[in-house]
């Protein structure tokens, strides 16, 4: 099962996923990472890490259409399975989610349908989440369907608000338990594909 990422900016859930498929705790193969974001920290920690990259975005193709094709040309030519949305900021389009329908994973830092949709992203939702009064926060992983963090969840798991929590302190609280509830859930939906994958 091969394992593509998208990741907007430092790709923490990529780089999760990718230690635990090489120390053996899950069976797949992490082969390439695609960034919108030519400086990302992602992109040059995947080049380093040996995957394959592509910097696709839309100053390359302004055509979303384009960019789309572009993405799924890139993502068939490396032999992608399973997609892995690691803090990805941009709209998967149609062709990408047709040819991938069930195996695109997104990790949300809320406690979804709260705080989710158009322009809720990165500390915008974890500032949402603190003007809201929640006492309660997490993160959660969904299948990718059209509707941005509309898809079925597959994982979720909270965190407290606490009294005079900021920005960084509920962030770093909600993003220290991302990497393992992905783990999770990719685990489990690996596991769910394998009979239909297994060699004749
Ligand atoms: N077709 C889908 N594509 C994506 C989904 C999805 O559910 N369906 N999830 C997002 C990830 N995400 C929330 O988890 C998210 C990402 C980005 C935005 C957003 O409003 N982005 C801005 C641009 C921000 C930027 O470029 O920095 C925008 O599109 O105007 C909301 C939610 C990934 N793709
Ligand atoms: N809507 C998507 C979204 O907001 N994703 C969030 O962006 C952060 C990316 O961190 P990273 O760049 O260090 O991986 C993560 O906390 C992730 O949940």
């Amino acid at each position: 099962m091969n394992l593509a990422f998208l990741a907007s900016h430092g790709g923490s859930a990529a780089r999760h996923l990718t230690g635990a498929c090489r120390a053996g705790e899950l069976d797949a193969v992490p082969v390439a990472l695609i960034s919108n974001n030519s400086r990302s920290p992602a992109l040059a920690w995947a080049r380093d890490a040996g995957l394959r990259t592509a910097h696709l975005s839309g100053a390359k193709y302004p055509d979303p259409e384009a960019l789309d094709a572009a993405i799924l040309n890139f993502l068939q030519d490396v032999g992608a399975d399973l997609l892995i949305l690691s803090g990805y900021m941009r709209e998967l389009g149609p062709q990408v989610l047709d040819a991938f329908a069930g195996r695109v994973l997104n990790i949300h830092p809320s406690l979804l349908p709260r705080h989710g949709g158009r322009g809720m992203y990165g500390d915008r939702v974890h500032l949402a989440v603190l003007e809201a009064g929640d006492s309660a926060s997490g993160a959660t992983v969904h299948l990718v369907t059209s509707g941005i963090d509309e898809g079925p969840r597959l994982a979720q798991q909270e965190v407290p608000v606490r009294p005079g929590d900021t920005l960084e302190t509920l962030k770093a609280r909600v993003q220290a338990i991302e990497g393992e509830l992905m783990l999770r859930a990719v685990r489990e939906l690996v596991a769910e594909l394998r009979p239909i994958d297994a060699p004749p």
